[in-house]
């Protein structure tokens, strides 16, 4: 792992975090467009934005750095050509046509960095646009997007992870999201913090977001496969860490294609070493394959995958952890209480250290039954940073974290 930036598990110290601090993009929502936006509802956007407030400010008591987001975004595009390539990504839809397209490539070239930041992040509505324009802007509705606005950048866990020390720039399933990715990988490409970083990924490939994949212990990821993640783009992940020695075991998790299980961490959350927080209500059915790596081949894309058929996913993660149990924490919770705690993403922790995890507040029982465990909670606000449905995990994606003692 380089000095500065990487991670090779859940738990080890956090360094340091990128969060996207909930901004205009969030008053983009209406009761009209918010399925569509993948919200469930219409955040109160001041008091989200002082839920978030406090939890980076959780985490910086706790030393760890926050970087935002549209900071490095806004720093990437003060170069030429992370500018150019900003615009004509975000203006490659075919809705636009090409007078449409020109003209607002024109007006987004004019614009300062954080301008362009702001209309990258929160869109460009039909009716924001003025003179120019012609057929396309006159026959498409006046609150249609021009660009669309990106709510669920809130939840920067799933637009890239890191994975030692390279970066994976992921590709987001749902359309409302696609965009996203091309923020992410613009930052990690272009701003000056990040140069020379190695990519793995990338949003041109199969569908695998960060939210579904798990560093259970260094060489080991778990990767759910469900509403998100496809079977195709578990597998090429799965190459591509085998084939740059990033890991030894990908353990690939079916999940319930269901908004309440979209992705891995909905269910599951590692707060130690050793110490998993799971939904209950799944832990007797969720299964895992390990898949390793039959040979070395010098191409990434015909290396040959070993496929071991499904077992229990804590006795599969065990066996790839080289630990005799991977202790799931009963929390012992009643069937409602466990979906109830589950929907409002109580399994959804942030690891700050081994045994300290940073948890909604609302959920009670789950958090009594971690500290009756011995994991710290650093609980949080969240009631509507929650309507978007993510966590303190799903808020946040560690771009440093220490390593992991080796015995
Ligand atoms: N890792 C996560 O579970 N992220 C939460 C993403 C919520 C967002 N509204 C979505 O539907 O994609």
């Amino acid at each position: 792992m380089t000095a500065t930036h990487g991670a090779d598990s859940e738990v080890g110290r956090l360094r340091t975090v990128m969060l996207h601090r909930p901004g205009p993009e969030l008053k983009r929502l209406t009761p009209r467009n918010n399925d569509k936006l993948l919200f469930d509802g219409i955040p109160w956007v001041s008091r989200a934005q002082e839920e978030h407030d406090a939890f980076a400010e959780a985490l910086r008591a706790r030393d760890v750095e926050v970087l935002y987001l549209t900071e490095l975004l806004t720093e990437t595009l003060a170069s030429e050509s992370a500018r150019r390539h900003a615009i004509t990504t975000a203006l490659n839809g075919l809705h636009l046509g090409d007078t449409l397209r020109t003209y607002l490539g024109t007006a987004l070239a004019e614009a300062s960095p954080e301008e362009l930041c702001g209309y990258l992040t929160a869109g460009i509505r039909n009716d924001e646009v003025r003179g120019g324009h012609g057929l396309v802007t006159s026959l498409l509705a006046h609150d249609d997007f021009l660009v669309d606005p990106l709510p669920n950048l809130l939840f920067t866990r799933d637009s890239s992870v890191w994975v030692r020390d390279r970066v994976a720039v992921t590709s987001l399933a749902m359309p409302a999201r696609a965009r996203e990715t091309q923020l992410t990988e613009l930052i990690y490409t272009e701003h000056p913090r990040f140069v020379g970083t190695r990519r793995l990924h990338g949003w041109q490939h199969e569908h695998v977001e960060g939210g579904d994949v798990l560093l259970l212990a260094p060489g080991v990821i778990a990767v759910g496969v469900g509403e998100r993640t496809t079977p195709a783009g578990v597998e090429r992940f799965a190459r591509q860490v085998f084939h740059a020695g990033l890991a030894r075991t990908v353990l690939a998790v079916p999940i319930a294609q269901e908004r309440a299980t979209m992705h891995l961490d909905t269910v599951c959350t590692m707060v130690d070493v050793d110490k998993i927080v799971m939904y209950p209500n799944i832990v007797d059915s969720l299964t895992a394959h390990a898949i390793t790596a039959a040979e070395q081949g010098d191409d990434e894309h015909t290396l040959r995958l070993d496929v071991a058929p499904a077992e229990p996913f804590l006795v599969a993660a065990a066996k790839a952890m080289g630990i005799d149990t991977l202790h799931q924490i009963d929390t012992g919770l009643d069937p409602v209480t466990a979906e109830r705690e589950q929907w409002d993403d109580g399994n959804n922790t942030l690891a700050l250290a081994p045994r300290v995890a940073v948890a909604y507040e609302r959920n009670d029982e789950t958090n009594d039954r971690l500290e009756d465990a011995g994991i710290e909670v650093v609980r949080i606000a969240g009631s509507e940073l929650g309507s978007g449905r993510g966590g303190p995990r799903c808020m946040s994606c560690p771009i440093a974290r220490d390593p992991l003692p080796t015995d």
